[in-house]
């Protein structure tokens, strides 16, 4: 007997008695290369490329390989439970859908998509500021789905007042406060295209569907969007940030708040000092600091350090159900997907996303269950060995 995570594997198999084969590859290592074949180049390296020489998106992977699991026999584990909840958020898995902005860009429906299939499996996703979509619509296609919202933290008060208002009320509960991006790093695969997609208005539907910034316009931004979008920028890279700022956020979110983009253990502290609810430790994917230590290989110290004062949650480098153990193995609650589930995305819409996250789940599964554990709390460093 097996859970429905792992009972994936078996309705594929079933399938093929009908001739029918899964419409792109389940291998969620081969995403990328695939995608490649059927996205224009602008949109494939936004996704897929890094900062600078592409290092620390390389370290991301390679730091995954450092440990490897050891598997344990005779232990019954054909009754499992993967399940878990985070920030009384519940889920069929540790994982949910990283915020991802400008998704229209590889599929027509965008994040309305990715919402959909999220709140089909009951897998959290997060939405981006970014977002393609309207946080009403994000939320309408997600149904009953659980959603938190990602913020880009706009430096005009009443902006991020409204766009919070907006979320609260749209049904996003835990607000993830993204650290690492108020500029853009130097990215050399769009540099060289000159491709940068919220300039021609794309992942501005929040912005550009709030009162506030709207009545500080001189005209509509559907009349004059390069008007719009520069006066958006500016709002949204504010560059101004300090730890001081954060009791502002506290007093206009209700909710769980979580701290995307910490590396070193001191800031981790600093969060837990700070009253935060959870960080991820993150890099965003090797997308900001090129030459930056791998996102894994800081983990197992915070999560040490700060684990028992507030819920860690890691990204950067998720490709395999394997990856996602190693990961929650070495002291993450849960972890975020990011660039898998885009190529999802990219190949087949809402069904896509399904396909690549169905993989993911089914694969942690069948891991965890090979390997003689149970549940996901029984994970601990000592279910791994490190090789390098
Ligand atoms: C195309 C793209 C857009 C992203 N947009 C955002 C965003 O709007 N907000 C954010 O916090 N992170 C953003 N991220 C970072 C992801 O949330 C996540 O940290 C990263 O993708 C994890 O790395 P991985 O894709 O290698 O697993 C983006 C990543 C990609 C690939
Ligand atoms: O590209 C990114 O990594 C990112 O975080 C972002 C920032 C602004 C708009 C869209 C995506």
């Amino acid at each position: 007997m097996t859970t429905p995570l792992g009972g994936y594997q078996n309705e594929i198999y079933l399938h093929g008695l009908a001739d029918q084969v899964p419409p792109f590859t389940v291998d969620t290592t081969k995403l990328a290369d695939s995608a490649r074949e059927i996205l224009q180049p602008g949109p494939y390296w936004y996704v897929q490329g890094g900062a600078g020489s592409g290092a620390t998106m390389r370290a991301n992977r390679e730091a995954f390989d450092k440990w490897r699991i050891v598997p344990r026999m005779l232990r019954d584990a054909t009754a499992r439970d993967v399940s878990t909840s985070v920030l009384g958020t519940t889920m069929p898995a540790p994982v949910l859908l990283a915020p991802i902005g400008v998704q229209s860009i590889v599929h027509e429906e965008g994040e309305l998509a990715t919402a959909r299939a999220a709140g089909s499996l009951g897998v959290p996703m997060i939405l981006s500021t970014a977002s393609s979509n309207t946080i009403e619509d994000v939320a309408v296609a997600n149904g009953g789905g659980p959603r938190w919202f990602q913020l880009y933290w706009p430096n005009d008060p009443d902006l991020c007042v409204s766009i919070l208002s907006r979320a609260a009320k749209a049904g996003f509960t835990t607000l993830v406060v993204t650290l690492d991006t108020w500029t853009l790093a130097w990215r050399p695969n769009d540099l060289d295209q000159s491709y940068l997609p919220f300039l021609r208005g794309t992942g501005t539907a929040i912005p550009f569907s709030d009162p506030v910034f709207r009545s500080g316009l001189a005209v509509a931004p559907e009349q004059d969007i390069p008007a719009a979008v520069l006066k958006w920028i500016p709002l949204f890279t504010g560059t101004d940030r300090n730890w001081d700022a954060l009791p502002f956020l506290r007093e206009h979110w209700d909710g769980p708040i979580v701290l995307k983009g910490i590396q070193h253990v001191d800031d981790a502290r600093r969060a837990a000092d700070a009253g935060m609810d959870g960080i991820v430790v993150s890099n965003h994917g090797g997308r900001q600091v090129d030459g930056a230590v791998a996102s894994l290989d800081v983990l197992p110290e915070i999560a040490t350090a700060v684990g028992d004062r507030m819920t860690v949650l890691f990204d950067s480098g998720i490709r395999t159900g394997a990856d996602i153990f190693k990961a929650i193995a070495l002291g993450a609650k849960a972890i975020l997907l990011g660039r898998p589930f885009v190529w999802g995305l990219a190949h087949g819409g809402e069904d896509g996303v399904r396909q690549v996250v169905r993989s993911l789940l089914a694969e942690l599964d069948l891991t965890i269950a090979l390997s003689g554990h149970h549940s996901i709390a029984e994970l601990t460093p000592d279910s791994l060995t490190r090789v390098a």
